[in-house]
Order: C-alpha cells, then structure tokens, then sequence
C-alpha cells in the first residue's frame, strides 16, 4: 500500500488506515477526498497524521485510536471499523464528542465460528504437530499411543460469549458434532426464539460451572473492562484436569502467564489461540514454541469471501453514515455499559 491523497480543496476527507480492496476504494475517491495511511507502517505515520485535522471519516483496523488521535480531528464524525469487535476505540470520548461509531457484525460470524471450530479440532487431535510430523520425516512406522488425541464428538463444551459467533459455533458442535454445550453469557438467551435449531441442547451457566464441567472452553465474547483478564490463574484452575482452552476472541482476555502455567502443571491438556495479547506475537513469546500451543496469526475472519464482505460493508457504513443516513452496522451499546 502506498500513501495517496488526491487534493481537491473543496471536497470532504476521509482518511484509509488500512488496505481497502480497490473496488472498496474507488467507491469512496468518488465522492470524497481519501487519504490512505496506515499510522503502523513507518512511511506512512506523517500522512496519517497530516491528514487527521481535515478528515470527517475514517475506515480501517487493526489500529489502536486514541483520544489524543481525535483530538488532532476536530472534523471527525464517523469512523468506520473493519472488524466486529471495538475494543480498539474509546467508546465513551466517541460518544461525549459525537462521533458515530460502524462495524461489520454478521457478514463474518460463520467464517469466525469455523476458525474457532478448526481450533477445537486442530487442538484436541494434534493435527498440526502431527502434520510436522509427517512432513520433518519422523514418520517412521506406526504412531504410537504417545501421539493420540482426543476425541471432540461428544464432549462437553462450553462457550464464553453466546451472541452471533457464540451461537453459530453452538450449532457446528451441538448439531455436527452431538456435543452437549454449556455457555456463559452476560444474560441468558430466548434460545426458542433467537435459535430454535437449538433447543434442549444448550444450557446457560455460571461461568464457574461452564469452566468445570466442560472438555472444552472456547472464548468468544468482546474485550471489555469487565472481560479484560477473564481467564487468569483462578479461572483456568477451575477447569477440568486435561480440558482444551481455545481463544477466538482478543488475547488480553487471558491473562497468557496464566495460561502457560495451566497447561505446564497439566491442568490443561492444550490451548488453541488465534488472539493473543501483543499482536503479531512477540519472538520470544513461550506461546509461539509450547509443544500444546496451537498458534494462529489472527485469522477469524480471514478468507477472501469474508475479508471482501467486510471491508464492503465498513465502506457503506461510512458512506450512509456522512450521508447523514442510518447506517446497517451502527455501533450501539446495549443497555448495559460493556
Ligand atoms: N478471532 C477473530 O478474528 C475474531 C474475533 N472476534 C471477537 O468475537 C467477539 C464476539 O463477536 P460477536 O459474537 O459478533 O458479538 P456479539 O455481541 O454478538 O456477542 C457477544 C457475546 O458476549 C457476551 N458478553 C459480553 N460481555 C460479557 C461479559 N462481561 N461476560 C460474559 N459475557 C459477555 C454477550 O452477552 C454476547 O453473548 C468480538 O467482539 C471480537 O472481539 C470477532 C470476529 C473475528
Ligand atoms: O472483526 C473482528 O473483530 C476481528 O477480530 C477480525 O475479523
């Protein structure tokens, strides 16, 4: 990506900071002045800077905005996001100055909910350390019972978060998989009436009963104050001996230290995480090498088909939302403050 702004004085800004696909990109240079500048690369941190005072819209991800960033963009009104989760904006400095806040539920919860399910999969069967096994040659002659895994049909599992993603891999694993599902949640849901297809087959539990009855944990709600820290030395010790810890929703959830010592004292048999605090994760992190670690580089919601469908809808976002219009992925907090 380079830097570009195409000047025109009289033309509103937005400012990209972060690839769109190029369809994405024309549709916006149509009616605006863009700036593309991405504040983590170097080359780009002037641009995004020079252009924050002019801008009324931003789209992107990935970037963390900060108060002192809108302080420098007085004319700022909409900043649409490429993701559905929005722990990477200052929700109550967006509200106090008015700034409408986009993001793109929905278009990305299946894709999400496979990768969480590959996770459970890749974990409890050891696919991927047993893949390296084939293909660095230590496929001499029959494995033996030191290289099994785990069964996933049939086993208990319980989710953290049961929205949209919670929900859809709910169903991969109650209906494909028979597994009897526990979830924690901040309130129970009309499991009749938001997901029929479910029914007598989920259960709504305190967190403290989904962490010990279930084989397998898997994370799925919004970084929060309240969830900031959620899985720690004390939540991981009420798992069941030789459970499954999988993370498909933002690292800073788990307390990581926490987790290294859950799975080197066998309380855990393994961990699948696609999130991690410091992102990408660090080269001396323990968690790149750990022999039960299945690491992913972020990649929920990364395939083609879905990554388009995103940046699709941020860009109608934007576009409705300077248009003074109802946008389809507004931004709402729900009556309880996250
Ligand atoms: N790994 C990846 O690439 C991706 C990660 N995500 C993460 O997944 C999150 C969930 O996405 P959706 O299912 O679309 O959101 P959603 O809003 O539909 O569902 C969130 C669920 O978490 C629950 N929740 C919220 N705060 C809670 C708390 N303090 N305690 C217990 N439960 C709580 C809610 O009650 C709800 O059931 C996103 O916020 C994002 O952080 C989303 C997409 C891709
Ligand atoms: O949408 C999100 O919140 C992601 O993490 C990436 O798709």
């Amino acid at each position: 990506m380079s830097v570009s702004a195409f000047a025109s004085p009289q033309r509103r800004r937005v400012l990209v900071f972060r690839e769109l696909p190029a369809q994405q990109l024309a549709l916006l240079q149509a009616q605006y002045e863009v700036t593309v500048a991405n504040p983590r690369l170097p080359a780009h941190q002037a641009a995004f800077e020079a252009a924050l005072p002019l801008a009324e819209g931003m789209i992107g991800s990935s970037v963390p905005i900060t108060e002192a960033m809108l302080d420098q963009a007085p004319h700022l009104k909409v900043i649409s996001s490429i993701s559905v989760g929005v722990d990477n904006y200052p929700l109550a400095a967006l509200r106090s100055r008015g700034i409408t806040l986009c993001h793109t539920p929905g278009v990305l919860t299946e894709t999400t909910a496979d990768t969480v399910f590959a996770l459970i999969m890749a974990s409890s069967r050891r696919l991927v350390e047993l893949a390296l096994h084939v293909r660095e040659g230590h496929w001499q002659r029959n494995i033996d019972e030191s290289l099994f895994g785990r069964d996933v049909h049939g086993k208990t599992l319980g989710i953290l978060g049961f929205g949209r993603i919670g929900q859809a891999l709910a169903r991969r694993a109650a209906l494909g998989f028979n597994m009897p599902v526990l979830y924690h949640a901040r309130r129970e849901v009309d499991v009749a009436q938001q997901a029929p297809e479910l029914l007598g087959r989920v259960q709504h539990r305190p967190l403290d009963e989904v962490l010990s009855q279930a084989d397998i944990v898997a994370a799925v709600l919004p970084l929060t104050p309240a969830t900031r820290g959620l899985m720690n030395e004390a939540t991981f010790a009420r798992m069941k001996p030789g459970a499954i810890f999988i993370n498909g929703a933002r690292g800073a959830i788990v307390d990581e230290a926490a987790l290294l010592r859950a799975l080197d004292s066998g309380t855990l048999a393994a961990a699948g995480l696609d999130v991690f605090a410091t992102e990408p994760l660090p080269m001396d992190s323990p968690l790149r090498q750990h022999p039960r670690v299945t690491a992913l580089p972020h990649i929920g919601s990364a395939t083609h088909e879905t990554r388009e469908a995103m940046a699709a809808m941020a860009t109608r976002n934007l576009l409705k939302a300077l248009a003074g219009e109802a946008p389809e992925g507004l931004y709402a907090e729900g009556p309880e403050p996250l």
